[in-house]
């Protein structure tokens, strides 16, 4: 009995595959019963179906996942408890909570041991000793079985656990597949202009990139910071690592540490396991901080130390995490006014000030919007599935690039956009678009000399002001300010807040 009991233990636990371990244990307890198949069923209470995860003969063991109803009877007999902890069966064939499984592993004429495997008072499931004749097996061997049902029944949980880790490792990896190429595509967006009017810009980029410095992108709204972050990261050696991307306007401030540095289970309610921040995720690559310019004064300085140490520690951690990663930053706003100002860190401005690089708003480079009309009309015909791509005429070009363009390329991208949608004929005009600033635009040979010398937040605050005025307070969804301005709607009231715009409460917002 002892030596049954031993050899049959170490064999169920040999090994997480479970087909393996059923093999061995079939081989092991063949001395003491005469059984030819060993069968391992789990009990799915939730869905009232027993499914067969394994089964073996002398010669293979097979893993499998074959999934029967209980019939009501047998469930009657199951909920009233598991005390019936084993029984012998004439032909398995025969017995109704045993039938389709045995004709699915082609043992219908054989005859049984069945039992219950229990952990506690948990019916996990049963395991089946099948024979060739019947009258093979008897109460002694039945017995005999009986003290095997623990360590069968930790077996059968353990493979299960291990089979559940398997599967979500292979989600995971098929979740890091999938966003590594979202994130190439994104990263590898084609760059228009770059041979005209960001020659200039494009030229810095190709300086640095291969370097390991800190690379701070200025420029308005929409003019591509984004793009050419991606350029920089994709010309650099680290281009086949991660690039993540992170706007620091966008996330309230309680929140930036658990999003910047990960926080460990348990740090706080609803902490329920450990997540890794965009430092750990940018491991190995690239990480950019878009609109740097909004991030609070304390995490400013949690960022200075995480430069300055090349370390992070996950909120409710210990453990340092250590980081090698290029930072790119990015912002619209005068860093260096706000650095006066006290409204930004000095030697936080220092470390991210090492190689700017300035982007030219799009009415400083007319030459590039014919290539840009073009290349946002292909990609969005293709989008829509448009057979034939529109034409524009040269007098429509020459309004779009006598606009002044508040919102630079992402504007010119929607208006595109949005003339397609209005207009899918053969010639694309813009007439129609109601694009209100067009009628108050300064003439084209003072496009760069702007009649107004106001300060960029005056302005971007007056632009808000229409924009709302026309939407009537609605910022959110179709049609709202933050649609029609292309931001995020949580970063237009982050930049209404600042620029001490009140949010209309009596207007819906949704
Ligand atoms: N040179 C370019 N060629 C093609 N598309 C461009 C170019 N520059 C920008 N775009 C497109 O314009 C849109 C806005 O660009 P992006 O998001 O990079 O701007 P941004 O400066 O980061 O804006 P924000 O300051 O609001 O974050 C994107 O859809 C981007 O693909």
């Amino acid at each position: 009995m002892e030596n049954f009991f031993r050899d049959a233990t170490l064999a169920i636990c040999g090994s997480l595959d479970i087909e393996d371990a059923l093999r061995s244990c079939l081989l092991s307890i063949r001395k003491y019963i005469p059984a030819d198949l060993l069968s391992l069923h789990l009990y799915k209470k939730d869905t009232g179906f027993l499914e067969t995860v394994a089964y073996a003969k002398t010669s293979v063991g097979k893993k499998c996942s074959f999934k029967n109803k209980i019939p009501d009877n047998v469930m009657k007999g199951i909920e009233r408890g598991p005390s019936r902890g084993a029984w012998l069966v004439e032909r398995l064939g025969d017995y109704e909570g045993t039938r389709e499984a045995a004709a699915y592993m082609k043992c219908t004429d054989m005859a049984g041991i069945i039992m219950n495997l229990t952990l506690g008072k948990k019916l996990l499931g049963v395991l089946v000793v099948a024979g060739k004749h019947p009258d093979q097996f008897s109460s002694r061997h039945l017995e005999l079985l009986k003290v095997l049902n623990k360590p069968v029944a930790v077996a059968l949980t353990n493979s299960m656990r291990h089979r559940e880790a398997e599967r979500l490792k292979d989600l995971l990896a098929d979740d890091s597949r999938y966003f590594q190429s979202e994130l190439k595509r994104r990263v590898g967006q084609k760059m228009i202009g770059s041979e005209l009017g960001l020659k200039a810009s494009m030229q810095l980029v190709q300086h640095v990139a291969p370097l390991n410095s800190p690379v701070l992108l200025l420029g308005e709204t929409g003019v591509g910071k984004e793009i050419f972050a991606g350029a920089v990261h994709n010309l650099s050696p680290r281009k086949d690592g991660p690039m993540i991307s992170f706007n620091c306007g966008a996330i309230p401030p309680n929140l930036i540490d658990s999003e910047l540095f990960g926080y460990e289970k348990g740090a706080f309610t609803g902490a329920v396991a450990r997540k890794r921040g965009i430092f750990e995720r940018a491991q190995g690559g690239t990480i950019f901080l878009d609109e740097i310019g909004e991030l609070a004064p304390d995490a400013q300085t949690r960022l200075l130390r995480v430069l300055q140490q090349k370390e992070i520690q996950r909120v409710g951690g210990t453990d340092n995490v250590n980081l090698d990663i290029r930072l790119i930053a990015a912002t619209h706003r005068n860093l260096k006014k706000m650095m006066m100002m006290g409204t930004f860190r000095e030697d936080l401005f220092f470390r991210l000030n090492v190689f700017p690089i300035t982007i030219p708003p799009l009415r400083n480079r007319p030459e590039d919007i014919p290539a840009l009309v073009e290349h946002f009309i292909l990609e969005k015909a293709n989008e829509m599935k448009l057979r034939k791509p529109p034409q524009v005429m040269p007098d429509e070009v020459a309004l779009l690039m006598a606009y002044e363009w508040p919102g630079n390329i992402r504007e010119l991208e929607n208006t595109i956009e949005r003339a397609l949608i209005l207009n899918k004929k053969k010639f694309l005009s813009f007439g129609d678009l109601q694009l209100n600033s067009m009628k108050e635009l300064p003439q084209a040979d003072n496009r760069t000399s702007p009649a107004l010398p106001l300060p960029l937040d005056v302005i971007i605050a007056n632009h808000i002001r229409s924009v709302l005025a026309v939407t009537k307070g609605k910022i959110n969804g179709k049609g709202g300010a933050a649609e029609l301005l292309s931001i995020n709607p949580s970063t237009l009231r982050n930049r209404m807040k600042k620029l001490g715009i009140a949010v209309n409460k009596t207007v819906r917002q949704d």
